[in-house]
């Protein structure tokens, strides 16, 4: 039994499946979750435009147009198929597997309670029910009804003044997105110093100073104290620590997301409500007696990524098979009964022009865990490949492990690095040794070449 239908918990199904288990999920929404109606998927629809807009304007010799606004809304209502999950639910039929529709909570050791039907698991139930938008503790900010990921990603109207709180990603993704499709006074208010705060702190630098270009007023260390929106659809007013206001049409917060663990029976097994489920390795929810609980995805906190989700869900589905027919368990860190990528820094693409792809750790995480490093870095334009595409500016670190000599982590920051990232998730998770990578020879003309620069700026 899996109850939500997001990336994580359909993944589940299928792997449970493909052993020979039978399976249900209960989907209280819409099947495909999160990502495949608020969140990546929408606001990826709405970025594509943008970044393509502003590469193509680096390009001498070409003149783009203006963005049609009305188009890419089209476009993402076509990517998130109008809000209809019929393909999802087609999809899980063809598994096949049960859907079930209805808001589930746990009623007891393996029990699945729906409405008043009470469906009891065989083997295993999972929980793969996400996360929602965390709306931070300021006076009059929830009575605003501010915007979350899923106003902002199903815009229908942009507002021109926009005012965005927080500076990780969804505040950067969005914030570009939603100001080069009509927001033109958009201001982020960023609590710490720098964005994209999780990354080599070059990238932040870089996005920061993009978006600043394009006329987003970014401020940092920005103290929001209370919100005003004394009539309901009219402006919102920010007031900030230093006494200044920001008046806005919309307020979008971007501050972090919370465990949707709260109303589905977790103290029924005796574990809190609010909080993510802690997990071990095999996705198995800790403290749970007899062990049929287990946990994928955003809902366990470990990585609050889809392609993370997913790689969990594959190895939850696996270990239940296994453990349903008996199957002696290798608990190795690479063995494919354990999500051993899980603790090693997650792949993450951050879809802002510039972009930030980054794998493994970053140079101040991996000192923090004493390891021995030695950070090297390249200019992308330095990089002929990138220059021929004039992708203007960026830079690549990679952080090497002196003792070991491999990667620990790399990160590259430019346009469009996303699908160079592969490369450095692979030689990071393979461990491959300097001395072999340096056989890896990149075709030229391409921005890859950088991977070579990087080996040369290391003493290779
Ligand atoms: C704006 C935004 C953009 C993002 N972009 C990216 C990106 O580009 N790449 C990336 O990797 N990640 C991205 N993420 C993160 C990504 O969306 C999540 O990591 C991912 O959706 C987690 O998948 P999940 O299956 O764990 O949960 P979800 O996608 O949240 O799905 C959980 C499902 O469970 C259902 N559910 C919850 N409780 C119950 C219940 N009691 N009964 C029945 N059903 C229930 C929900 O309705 C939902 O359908 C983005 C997030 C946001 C907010
Ligand atoms: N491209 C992608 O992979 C992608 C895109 C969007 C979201 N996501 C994932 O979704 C998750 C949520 O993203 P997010 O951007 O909401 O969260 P985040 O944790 O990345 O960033 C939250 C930001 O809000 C700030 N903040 C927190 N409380 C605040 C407060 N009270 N006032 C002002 N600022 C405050 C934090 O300092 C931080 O900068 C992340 O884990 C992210 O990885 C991934």
């Amino acid at each position: 039994m899996v109850i939500g239908a997001g990336p994580a918990g359909e993944n589940v199904v299928d792997r449970a499946v493909r052993g020979g288990l039978s399976a249900a999920i209960v989907e209280s929404e819409l099947a495909g979750g999160e990502c495949s109606y608020w969140a990546c998927i929408p606001s990826k629809a709405l970025l594509r435009p943008v970044e393509l807009h502003a590469a193509a304007e680096r390009v001498p010799g070409l003149s783009v147009g203006r963005i049609d606004a009305a188009a890419v809304l089209a476009r993402r209502d076509e990517a998130v198929s109008n809000y209809d999950d019929g393909g999802q639910a087609k999809w899980i039929a063809s598994v096949p597997a049960t859907l079930v529709r209805g808001k589930a909570r746990l009623d007891g050791p393996k029990r699945v309670a729906v409405g008043d039907r009470v469906l009891v698991a065989r083997h295993a139930v999972v929980l793969g029910t996400g996360t929602g938008a965390l709306i931070p503790d300021v006076p009059g900010l929830a009575e605003a009804k501010p915007w979350t990921n899923r106003e902002a990603t199903g815009v229908k109207s942009v507002p021109r003044r926009l005012v965005v709180l927080g500076g990780g990603v969804v505040a950067c993704e969005m914030g570009q997105a939603l100001h080069a499709l009509g927001a033109t006074e958009t201001t982020l208010l960023v609590r710490g110093g720098s964005l994209l705060p999780r990354n080599e702190p070059f990238a932040g630098e870089a996005v920061e100073k993009a978006l600043r270009e394009s006329g987003i007023d970014v401020r940092l260390r920005a103290d929001v104290t209370r919100v005003e929106r004394p009539v309901e659809g009219g402006p919102v007013t920010v007031h900030l620590g230093d006494g200044s206001t920001v008046e806005a049409d919309e307020i979008l917060v971007a501050t972090g997301r919370t465990p949707n663990t709260t109303g589905i029976g977790l103290p029924s097994v005796g574990l809190p409500e609010g909080k993510y489920v802690e997990v071990d390795d095999s996705l198995r929810a800790k403290d749970v007696p007899e062990g049929w609980l287990y946990v994928v995805g955003d809902a366990n906190g470990r990585n609050l990524l889809t392609h993370m989700g997913k790689y969990q869900a594959r190895v939850c589905g696996d270990v239940i098979v296994a453990r349903a027919r008996g199957d002696k368990e290798d608990d190795g860190p690479w063995s494919s009964l354990r999500a051993g990528a899980d603790g090693r820094g997650a792949p993450q693409v951050v879809f802002t022009d510039p972009q930030v792809a980054a794998a493994g750790l970053t140079a101040a995480q991996a000192r923090e865990r004493g390891h021995t490093i030695r950070v090297v870095e390249y200019e992308l334009p330095s990089v002929s490949g990138a220059y021929l595409r004039a992708d203007g500016p960026g830079k690549a670190s990679a952080v090497v492990d002196e003792d070991r000599r491999v990667l620990l982590g790399v990160t590259f920051v430019g346009s469009e690095v996303a699908e160079l990232l592969h490369a450095g998730t692979v030689a990071v998770t393979a461990e491959v040794p300097l001395e072999r990578l340096w056989h890896a020879v990149p075709s030229y003309p391409t921005v890859s070449e950088v991977w070579l620069r990087l080996l040369e700026a290391y003493g290779l």
